[in-house]
């Protein structure tokens, strides 16, 4: 078993492996403020919905740190606090875990307002290393619960990275793979290299060679021929965030497996924990879409495609419509349609 910690708060510091540099370089990017930490956010240093959650967790410990050297009134590091917990939360705008966790770290901070300086910073970092701990633990249950899906011998489909380096271990649909991997099911895997960051030909492929998991990487587009030729028994993917109706955002290109996975009738689950449910949205179109730089597309390494000047659109995600989702697998359990009474349901068990 690989033990891969994509997040290390030490000495007061937030070291998070450099995801940009993986599978070629291993090196820890070393966040000293949170303004370090919104970078690392937004630069996708750190990327993966709960990865993003936990970090922001750490970065408002950093912000509270700093703050607290200035040596101002209540009132004004209440204001400063504001302020940079607004920073942090702008860093990416779709995985709702960066909002949940910013607003974790807030009650905390509210909950404690009256006290020393000293105990606010004491019980934000008691929170945010519970964040840290329980995404793992949340992971495993998840799991131990997807990995009943998996038949013996089956060959499993998976996109973008939703492994230990998207969330704080374990990892959320790489999880359910390698809990089926150590459960001896004999599968087999195929990556999604997943254009235009290659997380799945970066990092997936990374965390399936460190387990030995046997795999293989493939173009996205080569995803519908093994599809339609049921070289594929199952497709397994992660979520950003999760509408009440089941629609749930992805990394682009999910809606189109989706799509495939439906005409060929192969199962298609999200792999996700309660924290990445919005049950503030109704639906997907409630979602918003990051936008991302063109040159992520343009440039891969030098400028490779498009002659200069030709306009990109380059959305990071895509949302899947419920009724091409065939369950949702949680940490409680797996949700099955109707999703929204089904979500409804297990927000109301939340805490059980
Ligand atoms: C376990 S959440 C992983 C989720 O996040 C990825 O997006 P990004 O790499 O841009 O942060 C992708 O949507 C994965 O499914």
């Amino acid at each position: 078993m690989a033990e891969i910690n994509s997040i290390i708060f030490e000495n007061n510091m937030l070291k998070l492996i450099d995801q940009r540099k993986l599978p070629t370089i291993f090196e820890y990017f070393t966040c000293t403020n949170y303004r370090d930490v919104e970078y690392a956010i937004r630069e996708m240093v750190v990327r993966g919905a709960p990865a993003i959650g936990a970090t922001a967790a750490y970065g408002t410990l950093l912000l509270v740190d700093e703050l607290i050297k200035e040596n101002l009134t209540k009132v004004e590091f209440n204001k400063k606090i504001d302020i940079g917990l607004e920073f942090l939360n702008n860093s990416r705008p779709t995985a709702v875990n960066l909002m949940w966790a910013i607003n974790k770290m807030k009650e905390v901070i509210s909950t404690n307002s009256t006290k020393s300086y000293d105990d606010i910073s004491l019980a934000v970092k008691k929170e945010a290393i519970l964040i840290h701990k329980e995404d793992i633990e949340t992971n495993k249950r998840m799991a131990k619960h997807g990995a009943k899906l998996i038949n013996q011998g089956d060959t499993i489909l998976t996109h973008c990275n939703t492994g230990a380096l998207a969330t704080a271990g374990y990892g959320t649909a790489l999880g359910v793979i390698r809990e089926a991997f150590y459960q001896e099911k004999n599968i087999f895997v195929y990556a999604d290299e997943t254009r235009p960051r290659l997380q799945g030909a970066r990092l997936t492929a990374w965390e399936l060679m460190e387990e030995g998991i046997p795999s293989k990487l493939i173009v996205d587009s080569a995803a519908a021929t093994l599809i339609r030729d049921k070289k594929i028994d199952i497709i397994l993917v992660g979520a950003d965030r999760i509408a009440l109706n089941g629609d749930s955002a992805n990394k682009i290109g999910t809606f189109m497996l989706s799509v495939i996975a439906e005409k060929y009738n192969i199962p298609f689950y999200i792999v996700a924990p309660t924290t990445t449910i919005d049950f503030d949205i109704v639906s997907g179109g409630e979602i918003v879409i990051e936008e991302r730089p063109s040159n992520e597309i343009t440039i891969i390494g030098e400028r490779v495609v498009a002659p200069a000047g030709m306009e990109v659109y380059n959305p990071a995600f895509d949302v899947t419509p419920n009724d091409l989702i065939n369950g949702i697998v949680t940490e409680k359990g797996i949700i099955y349609p109707p999703f929204e009474k089904n979500i409804i349901k297990l927000k109301n068990n939340i805490g059980d």
